[in-house]
């Protein structure tokens, strides 16, 4: 599929500017490049990252996705991630609400665990349909591998911006403890009247997105409505998640944004989308750092007082994942409540309502 054109994405539909950063520029630790990093990331939270070095996986990956996605129902179904807000496996279309009133999804996903990929060819966190397992040591393993790699870099540079000490986000991010961290395929049909993915903020600490079509839409804060963002081959979408809004007590922006159909005549493909989620380990408790950083500690003190419980959830990282997964699942919805127990550091007038 990789060799598919597809129709560009239209010129005159408004798009939401975002920095290009430059990853060999970030590992040189040029200061120019990681000032922009930084403004990206404390403005935004969304950055296109180029010369990342994972074109060849990534293409893979894809592969992986549409083998996966072409199997049978009842072969995807085995593999169901199911209720109780594990995310690991089959997400099919219509298990999650995208807003408050309970309409359903359109995208089917599916997730790999890192602690499956990093184990493979032993099994860590749960089974997969063969078309994975044929795909996990020459492209899952390297894919997973090479976006660590990325993630851990810009950890590291958000550590130092943070006035944290070397190791204080690396560690709440280690390879080797369990966590919600996961790749993740998305498969979407055209469909011009509903969401594939609700209005949402990043459950975990960093996203690395790869997309070929437009429908990612983000709400930039001030704005009033929705706007895309445009794919730019070979760039990846970066955005924070809450763990890192949390952890950096709001320094970080965890900025919320959803699929819709992607627009023009790229609204009539079939859309597919590919996303490395890294997640704090699983016992890492969601709390601003603010007394191991006094930048950290600043910024939670002009928080006003209304917003600062924000940065001390109580929760571990296992706990907010659980709880925002297991909400948005249809089966489990009772009402409205249930969708609003699934928020996380959404800027909540943006999310309960269909824009
Ligand atoms: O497919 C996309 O463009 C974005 C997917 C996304 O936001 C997510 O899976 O959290
Ligand atoms: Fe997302």
């Amino acid at each position: 599929m990789t060799s598919i054109p597809v129709p560009p994405f239209p010129d005159d539909i408004p798009t939401h500017p975002l920095l290009v950063i430059d990853y060999e520029l970030l590992k040189a630790r040029e200061k120019a490049e990681i000032d922009r990093l930084w403004e990206a990331a404390t403005t935004l939270g969304f950055w296109y990252l180029k010369n990342h070095g994972i074109d060849e996986e990534v293409n893979g990956m894809f592969d992986m996705a549409s083998e996966t996605m072409a199997l049978p129902m009842e072969k995807k179904m085995k593999y169901e991630q199911g209720d109780d807000g594990v995310s690991f496996g089959y997400k099919a279309a219509g298990a999650n609400a995208v807003d408050a009133s309970g309409v359903l999804d359109t995208v089917q996903f599916i997730n790999i665990a890192k602690d499956d990929a990093l184990a493979w060819p032993a099994q860590a966190r749960r089974a997969y349909p063969h078309t994975v397992n044929a795909r996990m040591d020459h492209t899952i393993q390297p894919f997973v591998e090479k976006s660590i790699r990325v993630t851990d870099l810009l950890l590291g540079l958000f550590e130092e911006r943070l006035g944290l000490s070397l190791g204080a986000l690396m560690t709440r991010h280690a390879r080797w403890e369990w966590s919600g961290s996961e790749t993740r395929c998305t498969y979407s049909p055209p469909n011009p009247e509903r969401q594939a993915i609700g209005a949402h903020t990043d459950f975990g600490s960093l996203t690395l997105l790869h997309n070929r079509l437009g429908g990612l839409q983000v709400f930039p804060p001030g704005s009033d409505s929705w706007q895309y963002v445009k794919p730019i081959p070979g760039h990846c979408i970066c955005n924070l998640g809450d763990a890192m809004s949390i952890l950096s007590g709001g320094i970080l922006r965890s900025n919320i944004h959803r699929v819709a159909n992607p627009p023009g005549a790229q609204g009539l493909l079939h859309r597919f989308s590919l996303v490395y989620f890294t997640r704090p380990g699983n016992s890492v408790v969601l709390r601003a750092l603010r007394d191991e950083s006094a930048v950290i500690a600043a910024a939670v003190a002009a928080t006003p007082e209304a917003d600062r419980e924000n940065y001390d959830t109580g929760a571990t990282s296992l706990d907010w994942f659980t709880r925002r997964i297991k909400n948005q699942r249809i089966a489990n919805r009772r009402g409205p409540e249930t969708w609003m127990a699934s928020r996380g550091m959404e800027h909540t007038e943006h999310t309960a309502v269909k824009v």
